[in-house]
């Protein structure tokens, strides 16, 4: 498994427990910075973040803000980008079995470390389960089609 993951100065201290984590399970894991506490501008990271993911070779995507509110905005900019802003175990399933979201997003002020990890085992352990849910999906690609400038 291979994981893309990026933060901003607000959720650097959040992002270094991630990386922890998920290479203790043999969790490929390449960081897009920020690697530091000072300020940055989080669509930046966002940016690199759905490049580098679009490219391909990622089984998903981890974005990382103060809030985590600004890197899922910025992120749901991208077409095939579906960014899910997470607080708890339940949502993280739903979201990969409803949603297929490919970036699960953080907030590194509002959510503390435990509680991010139970939400990465929730979303790695859930399945898409296609059907009604890919149908939605599918109007939302078409949404993105028909919108883009
Ligand atoms: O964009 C955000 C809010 O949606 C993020 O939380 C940022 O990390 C935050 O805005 C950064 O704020 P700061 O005062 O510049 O540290």
């Amino acid at each position: 498994m291979k994981v893309v993951i990026g933060s901003d100065h607000g959720g650097y201290e959040l992002k270094k427990i991630i990386i922890d984590y998920l290479k203790a399970r043999e969790i490929e894991v390449v960081n897009l910075g920020t690697d530091s506490s000072e300020s940055v501008d989080y669509p930046d990271y966002a940016e690199k973040l759905a490049k580098e993911y679009l490219n391909g070779g990622y089984d998903f995507g981890i974005g990382i803000c103060g809030t985590g509110i600004g890197i899922s905005i910025a992120l749901n900019k991208f077409n095939g980008i579906r960014a899910a802003l997470l607080s708890d175990a339940f949502s993280a399933k739903a979201t990969k079995r409803h949603n297929n979201a490919n970036f699960i997003c953080f907030g590194g002020r509002t959510i503390g470390p435990e509680v991010a990890k139970d939400i990465i085992d929730a979303y790695m352990g859930a399945s898409f389960e296609g059907d009604r849910h890919q149908r939605r999906l599918d109007k939302i690609e078409k949404i993105e089609e028909e919108n883009r400038r």
